[in-house]
This record gives structure tokens, sequence and C-alpha cells, in this order.
């Protein structure tokens, strides 16, 4: 499935905040279909890579090459256009919304009906709002949260809600998925069923996917290659095994486990 060229680019990229470099020289080459992971110690700069290649941040140094184009400069809803969507350290859902509305918000700016056809309720208005809706639907049903549609994304338990988010994001269509920390506030039975459930997206959807995670057995289950930050540095760049027995990466998290369980 997995096809030779890269789908992201990234070359020397970095950011500065005031005299803080938050980030610099982050190279990263992802190919498409590829699942990989980005770790590194708290305040190590894995976020703010996540605002650099959505666009929430100028990159001050390098680029962002994404399927052959230049992202450097795009806000984050034209680089969500390009095939990019993500998830959020803290959840960000329309918490006032139901769960089916905050699928079709995404799934919205993908919508074939033109806004004429919305304002004068034409026909074509109501196919594509019924389309949409079944879409959602679809989407939900995926992440096991169609009976609970018409529930207030407020009112689901937080895993669900995590679930949510990735089905938004989801439906916007994307070639790359990045998931900030996916796993963060979910039990052990949860966070096992989100890894199958992110091996079974990324097969259906023929999905690149990158993730931020502290869950070490997760990215060490599901991710072929790792990428580790510290202090705004790339130290590593390796399979689970290289990246387990690194002694930068050792070093980097000394007092904690780089093994099986949390980071
Ligand atoms: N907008 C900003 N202004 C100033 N400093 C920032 C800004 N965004 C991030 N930083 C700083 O950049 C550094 C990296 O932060 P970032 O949130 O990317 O780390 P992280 O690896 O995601 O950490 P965590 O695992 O704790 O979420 C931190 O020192 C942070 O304070």
């Amino acid at each position: 499935m997995t096809v030779d060229r890269p789908l992201l680019q990234v070359n020397k990229a970095g950011i500065q905040f005031g005299g803080l470099k938050a980030v610099s020289e982050f190279s990263m080459e992802i190919k498409q279909g590829e699942l990989i992971g980005l770790i590194g110690p708290n305040g190590a700069g894995k976020t703010t890579c996540f605002n650099l290649l959505t666009g929430v941040y100028v990159p001050t140094e390098g680029e962002i090459i994404f399927n052959g184009e230049r992202l450097n400069g795009l806000p984050p809803y034209k680089v969500t256009q390009k095939g990019i969507s993500r998830t959020f350290q803290n959840i960000r859902l329309f918490k006032d919304l139901s769960v089916l509305d905050n699928v079709k918000v995404a799934y919205h700016s993908l919508a074939k009906h033109s806004i004429l056809s919305s304002i004068f309720r034409l026909p074509a208005h109501f196919a594509g709002e019924r389309e949409m809706e079944e879409k959602a639907i679809e989407f939900l049903k995926i992440f096991q949260l169609d009976k609970l549609k018409d529930e207030l994304a407020k009112n689901l338990p937080y895993g669900q809600q995590r679930r949510l988010e990735i089905a938004r994001a989801l439906a916007a269509g994307p070639k790359l998925l990045l998931l900030d920390e996916p796993a963060a506030g979910m039990n052990p039975q949860e966070t096992h069923e989100l890894m199958e459930l992110i091996a079974f997206i990324r097969e259906k959807f023929n999905l690149t996917i990158l993730l931020i995670e502290h869950d070490m057995k997760l990215v060490m289950g599901i991710c072929e290659r790792i990428y580790v930050l510290d202090h705004g540095q790339l130290i590593a760049v390796g399979t689970p095994e290289e990246i387990r027995n690194h002694p930068k990466v050792i070093e980097a998290y000394l007092g904690e486990e780089v093994g099986d369980d949390h980071a």
C-alpha cells in the first residue's frame, strides 16, 4: 500500500519566539501510507511542529512541502483544503453542537452544493444536505458514535470525545492526518481500541498518519518509524527498535521509561 514518494517533506524548518528557538532545523520525510510517530519529553517542540505543518505558525526558517506544493505562509483552512487535518492535544469540539453536526461542519467545505442553492433552498441544496448527513453518519459508524448522533458533544465521555474529534478530522478528507496525543486521558482498554481504530482507518482511507503520543506502548506498537525531538531539535529517527535503544533518546528521557508504558 505504501507508495515510494514523499507526501510530506520538511526541510530544516523552525520557529523562534522572541529569544526562544522552539523548533530548529527540523527535517522530516513521510511517504504516502506511512504511520509515523513524533515523540519527545515535555516542551520538546512536538505541538509546535504540528502548528508549523498546519499553518498555525509560519516557519521563520526552512520550508514545508506537501504533495509537491510549498505550504509556508498558507493559513490553516487552506492547509486543510490541501489535505492535512489534525486533532488537538486539548480536544477542540463544538461542545454545544450535536455529535452529528460536529462532523457535518467539517464535511461542509467538501459539499458539492453551492451557496446560492443553499440560500434559495433549491433541490440541489437538499440533495447536498442529505448526502452530507449520510456521509457524516458513515463516519460516525466507523467510530461507533452513530447511536449518539443527536447527543451534544459536551455530554460524551472523554474517550468518545477524542474519537469524535478524529471522525471530524477525517470528514475533511485528508491525505495526511495529524493526531496530537490521541490516547491522552484514555484508559488501557480505550487505548487498545484506539490503536486498532487508527490502523483500520489508515487502511480504509489510504491515509498517511503522523502522531504525537506519550503512550510508548501505542507509539512502539503501531508506528513504522519514529522521530524524536528534544529541546526543539531532532535527536533521532528510526524504527521503534532503534529508538528504544538509541543512547540520545535514553538520555533525553532519563528518569522516564522508554519501554512499554507511559513516557
Ligand atoms: N506561541 C508561543 N510563544 C512562545 N513560546 C511558545 C509558543 N508555542 C510554543 N512555545 C514554546 O515552545 C516550546 C515547545 O512547546 P511545545 O508545546 O511544542 O512542546 P511539546 O513537545 O508539544 O510539549 P508537551 O509534550 O508538553 O505538549 C516550549 O518551550 C513552549 O513554551
